[in-house]
């Protein structure tokens, strides 16, 4: 390693950190660069995924940061830039970082190496975050949105989550291989007697944009519909594509520009109250079938649909999304359910021809007002909600007491 590739000291203070990356702050001209996280169990085929990606013809440098584990606790980063003139993958040196997994200390160690790899910018338009397999995405994502200085130089396009079709339902069932499940007392009717787990499994498929459901070859046709099925009623916004050996039909769209975040397309949110649509091929073939939806006791999605706001009541709106994000309280009910919020999106249109836009990671929110753009589907507002412990009347009833 040579004196240009140091590595950045640590940064432990979170007001240190929007001073990071200076070189793309000062040049107004450097575009922000996409980021892809890419979540999943330990075996679910990520590596596999990165290394097709990596010597694909797409046109795109694409910069993968691995996390891996080595023969002890260290983690190293490695970096490794795909070039689109020749198929080959060319490795950055390694970069090594402090000792940590990158969801329990990512302010330190992981805006460390997004930093370290912002250094070699112009050298790829692209950047794949692969998290360990047990790494909970939703610690990872708000990062790009509250971070001045990443959120100046990177956007996150997408969450796209792993699964192996063989063992996702024991892992979701049985907290297969996952020494963090925990059980939910305060919910009834579980496995045994016992409260439902809730699992990183649930986490990694609650959070995801897109889920790829690999090792399609391992099972017969009806439990790979049953795995869709199942994954389906925890994630009714998510897209799913079933896959052997990670190689999904295209890159874009289920792994580079997911545009996840940058805009709320009113077809998403249809699909979520519809629960199909964006199915892949395989599901498509099983769509007139008549498998039983099995809907997961833990984490699940529901779509509140209300009339359009007037203006004043955006104020109000936006109280609404504070107490059930901030403080984990719905107003304006005597029902209070036990409940978290992981990923929220809405499309609400306003008496005035606008259109609000809410997209949400855990308690981070970001609401935004388009001019116009009202498409003929916008009779009605909707707001979509994945998380833990959410009841759909109970839910629609405080929104619309808070807004009266
Ligand atoms: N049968 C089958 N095996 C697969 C498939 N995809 C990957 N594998 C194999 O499964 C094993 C794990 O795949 P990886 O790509 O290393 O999985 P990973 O998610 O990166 O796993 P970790 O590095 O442990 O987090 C490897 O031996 C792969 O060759 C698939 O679709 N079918």
């Amino acid at each position: 390693m040579d004196s240009d590739d140091e590595i950045p000291e640590l940064i432990h203070q979170e007001d240190q950190i929007p001073d990071l990356i200076p070189a793309a702050q000062d040049d107004p001209s450097l575009s922000k660069v996409p980021i892809t996280i890419v979540t999943g169990y330990l075996g679910a085929g990520k590596t596999t995924l990165l290394n097709y990606i990596l010597t694909e013809q797409h046109g795109k440098k694409i910069a993968v940061i691995l996390n891996e584990f080595g023969d002890s606790i260290d983690i190293e980063k490695q970096l490794t830039v795909s070039d689109a003139n020749t198929t080959e993958a060319k490795p950055i040196p390694f970069v090594p970082l402090a000792n940590g997994c990158i969801c329990c200390s990512v302010k330190d160690v992981g805006v460390a190496a997004i930093e370290n790899l912002m250094e070699q910018r112009g050298k790829f338009d692209y950047i794949l975050l692969e998290t360990t397999g047990l790494a909970d995405p939703g610690n990872i994502a708000p990062l790009f949105w509250l971070d001045d200085g990443l959120g100046s130089s990177i956007f996150l396009d997408g969450i796209v989550t792993l699964v192996d079709a063989k063992n996702v339902i024991k892992s979701l069932d049985e907290g297969f291989g996952d020494e963090n499940a925990t059980e939910l007392k305060e919910q009834a009717g579980g496995h045994d007697g016992h409260g439902p787990l809730l699992t990183t499994a649930h986490l990694q498929i609650s959070h995801a944009d897109v889920i790829i459901v690999n090792k399609a070859d391992l099972v017969s046709e009806e439990e790979l519909q049953t795995v869709v099925d199942r994954i389906r009623s925890i994630n009714g916004l998510a897209r799913i594509e079933t896959t052997t050996r990670s190689r999904v039909k295209q890159l874009e769209g289920w792994l580079l520009d997911l545009h996840a975040y940058d805009h709320v397309q009113d077809a998403d949110l249809q699909f979520a109250s519809k629960g199909h649509s964006h199915l892949d091929p395989v599901s498509r073939l099983f769509a007139n079938t008549t498998s039983s939806l099995t809907i997961d006791q833990t984490i699940s999605t529901i779509t509140i649909n209300f009339p359009p706001l007037e203006t004043e009541q955006v104020d109000k709106f936006d109280q609404f999304l504070r107490s059930m994000l901030w403080e984990e309280t719905l107003p304006a009910t005597s029902t209070q359910p036990s409940f978290e919020i992981h990923r929220l999106k809405g499309r609400v249109p306003l008496h005035n021809g606008n259109i609000l836009l809410v997209q949400g990671v855990r308690n981070v929110y970001e609401m935004n007002e388009q001019k116009g753009g009202q498409s003929p589907a916008d009779d009605q507002a909707k707001l979509v909600l994945i998380g833990r412990g959410l009841d759909e009347p109970i839910f629609r009833e405080s929104l619309l007491a808070a807004l009266s």
